[in-house]
């Protein structure tokens, strides 16, 4: 039995609380707002975030970061990207040096272009961080459906930890080395889930939505690689599971957004309606300065970019995609391209 410490008490951040209770781990889930965390103490549920969800009554929450953290053995973060450097500060006196640190937050920050382990490094002045990420709507952990997931780290034995912490019957866990290509695939999936969504507002059927996802783990895999991960990481799990997972839901906030804006709306009065994160606007950003910084053709996210935050017609952007001058479709060994950078995905395959 391990104490752990949750920090983020939305729907995630809950969902994971669950899984480590579940495990008979000690857990303390920190929330920002009082009224949540009395309402974890109080009646064991998350409403807001998980409306008919009963959460194990061992779990407690704080709204005092330093109580969670002070003697945790295991700290999980799971704020919103935007969220991440402020509560690293909020949180850093308090983290003991030997406690495992793990993050299940999926984005990328705009500007500086960092990954999330990227910036707990900045921030906190250590490598020793495990990601966690891969197909998991946190309404159906709640409920202890079957579900697989990854855990990545530059330190492998510390991923091994994170796997033994987590995994149970419902909740598989499986390690992957390759941090970057865990992170890409996580965070960048979230921009193909808004398209995705913008396609059934549209009207649009499951063409539109399979060209979306194939191509989407195109340009994904593109940067991913450019990026320095492994391309099989990028149809594994937290690649193309995560894909499926939040283009084809409609738990995904992501989708959701996308659905909204399809039938009309604006991505700010999206964002303000929600109530809840929508990773992929700002990831959609960053990964259209990123794009452009190292050259790499993504033509799906520049189109979203130009919708989410230039106004462009949906519509267009449409048109724009279906417009552009002929491909071949496979990029590599078999198209005799391989990417810059990239390596064979064939020479990587175990026998
Ligand atoms: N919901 C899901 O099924 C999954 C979510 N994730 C990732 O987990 C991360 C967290 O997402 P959710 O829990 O789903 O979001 P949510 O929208 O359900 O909850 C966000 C939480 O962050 C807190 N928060 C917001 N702004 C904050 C700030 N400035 N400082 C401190 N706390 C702040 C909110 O109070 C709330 O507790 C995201 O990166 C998301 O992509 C990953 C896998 C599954
Ligand atoms: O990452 C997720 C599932 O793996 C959740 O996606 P949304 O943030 O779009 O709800």
């Amino acid at each position: 039995m391990k104490k752990t410490a949750v920090i983020g008490a939305g729907s995630w951040g809950t969902a994971l609380a669950g899984v480590l209770a579940d495990n008979g781990h000690e857990v303390t889930i920190w929330a920002r707002r009082e009224e949540i965390a009395d309402e974890i103490n109080s009646k064991s549920t998350n409403s807001k975030y998980l409306p008919d969800i009963h959460l194990p009554q061992t779990i407690k929450a704080v709204t005092n970061i330093r109580i969670a953290a002070e003697n945790a053995d295991a700290v999980i973060l799971v704020v919103p990207t935007k969220a991440m450097r402020a509560v690293l500060r909020d949180i850093r006196p308090y983290l003991r040096e030997e406690a495992l640190l793990v993050h299940a937050s999926k984005g990328i920050e705009p500007e500086s272009h960092l990954r999330i382990s990227e910036i707990i490094t900045q921030e906190l002045e250590r490598t020793d961080v495990v990601c966690l990420s891969g197909p998991s709507h946190a309404e159906e952990v709640c409920r202890r459906q079957p579900t697989t997931i990854t855990c990545s780290s530059i330190h492998m034995e510390l991923a091994e930890e994170v796997q033994d912490l987590f995994m149970n019957q419902f909740f598989r866990v499986y390690t992957n080395p390759d941090l970057i290509g865990v992170e890409i695939g996580g965070a960048l999936k979230n921009i193909i889930a808004i398209g995705s969504g913008m396609t059934s507002g549209l009207g649009f059927g499951d063409n539109a939505r399979a060209a979306l996802m194939t191509r989407g783990l195109a340009e994904i895999s593109r940067l991913g690689v450019k990026l320095g991960g492994n391309p099989l990481t990028f149809s594994g799990l937290s690649g193309l599971g995560d894909l499926i997972v939040t283009c084809t839901s409609h738990h995904s906030r992501n989708w959701r957004a996308g659905n909204m804006i399809g039938k009309g709306k604006t991505a700010d009065e999206v964002e303000n309606e929600m109530g809840m994160v929508v990773e992929g606007m700002r990831t959609a950003k960053a990964a259209y300065q990123l794009s452009k910084k190292l050259n790499i053709d993504m033509p799906i996210t520049a189109e979203l970019y130009a919708v989410l935050f230039e106004h462009k017609d949906v519509k267009k952007a449409v048109e724009a995609l279906m417009g552009r001058v002929k491909k071949k479709e496979v990029e590599g060994i078999m198209s005799g391209t391989l990417p810059e950078g990239g390596k064979d995905p064939l020479d990587q395959l175990e026998p």
